[in-house]
């Protein structure tokens, strides 16, 4: 059975002055899953946290977290949920072990400060002003913040901003190791390959509205794989199998397709049969990246052509048209 924690239908927020920064957004997350929600500078995606983190009450739609509204429940929600900011902001004069402290007094039943930093492998910084901390480090601090209190659900936003490789890597175990436990995770990055890394599923926003959302191999497969290669001096991709739409540039070619394996299999046999040498033979599935940016170009296309001056993309097309089954 099924055990929905977040769910968000027909999301609205519009902001003084008419701007409106998220326009229907609907989705659902379950307990222990981790759903990221990805977008360029400006989609939404703070703007959408917000609103489930109960901080401003939407202007229409409906956001509920463990079935309550979190904006007219904050109390109730609010010690269940752990939210990392973009910018915590804490007193700088004071170390990392006396910010954990001072947050703790704020906090029903808040883990003991030597396990929140050890978790965020802040254990030897314990002693270091947060001013003398590095912006990798500070992020570390958000996080310990955020798991304080034990949370059931985790809102991690852009969490991995500044860490270095290392940081990153162990910020990605520590939230996978939380999922385990059963925490559910919604998260926003820039970092593609974070979401593909930690998500269950994502949501791709652009302009305040989800077009896109399934697991990371759902959203890619809505994407062409490529197929790469040399062909020998002599051999004209004209002669490649005409199932093949092939973009040539002198002796290197690339495919574009929907049905990698048949197609491969036809260039295989082909090479085989003519005794064709292909070099540098890569075939590969779109990546989050190249799904991700595509979508952003298709939809500003789209508004482009239905001329939308104000930047909606109402009734704009082929993106939309792909969203996934799990989108609600
Ligand atoms: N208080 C506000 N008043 C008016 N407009 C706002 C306000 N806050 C955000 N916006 C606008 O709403 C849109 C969405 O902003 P939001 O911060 O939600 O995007 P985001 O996807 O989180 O971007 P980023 O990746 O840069 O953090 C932007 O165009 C932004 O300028």
């Amino acid at each position: 059975m099924t055990d929905t924690v977040i769910d968000v239908e027909g999301l609205r927020r519009g902001y003084a002055g008419g701007f409106e920064a998220v326009r229907g957004v609907s989705f659902s997350v379950e307990r222990g899953e981790i759903f990221a929600l990805l977008g360029t500078n400006g989609a939404g995606k703070t703007s959408t946290v917000e609103l489930l983190e109960g901080l401003a009450a939407p202007t229409g739609g409906r956001v509920r977290v463990f079935g309550l509204d979190p904006y007219t429940r904050r109390a109730d929600v609010r010690p269940r949920t752990g939210v990392m900011l973009q910018e915590g902001g804490f007193p700088s004069d004071l170390t990392v072990a006396e910010t954990v402290r001072m947050w703790s007094g704020v906090t029903s039943a808040a883990r003991p400060a030597p396990e929140v930093l050890e978790l965020v492998g802040l254990g030897a910084r314990s002693a270091v002003r947060v001013t003398q901390l590095s912006g990798g480090e500070r992020r570390r601090l958000d996080l310990a913040m955020a798991l304080l209190g034990r949370p059931e659900v985790l809102f991690l936003d852009e969490p991995t901003t500044g860490m270095d490789p290392e940081g990153r890597r162990d910020t990605w175990a520590l939230v996978r190791e939380l999922r385990a436990q059963g925490t559910t995770v919604l998260l926003t990055t820039h970092y593609l390959e974070e979401a593909e890394e930690l998500a269950d599923r994502l949501g791709i926003l652009h302009e305040g509205e989800l077009v896109l959302s399934g697991t990371p191999a759902e959203v890619t497969a809505t994407r062409p794989a490529r197929i790469r290669f040399t062909l020998p001096e002599g051999m004209p991709a004209g002669r490649l199998p005409l199932a093949l739409h092939a973009a040539a540039h002198g002796r290197q070619v690339e495919i574009r397709t929907g049905r990698l394996q048949a197609d491969l299999g036809a260039l295989l046999r082909w090479a085989h049969d003519t005794g064709v040498e292909l070099a540098g033979l890569d075939a590969r599935s779109a990546s989050l990246e190249e799904a991700f940016l595509e979508i952003a170009r298709d939809r500003r296309r789209a508004a482009g052509r239905s001329g939308g001056a104000d930047g909606t993309t109402e009734g704009a097309g082929d993106a939309a048209d792909t969203t996934m089954a799990r989108t609600r």
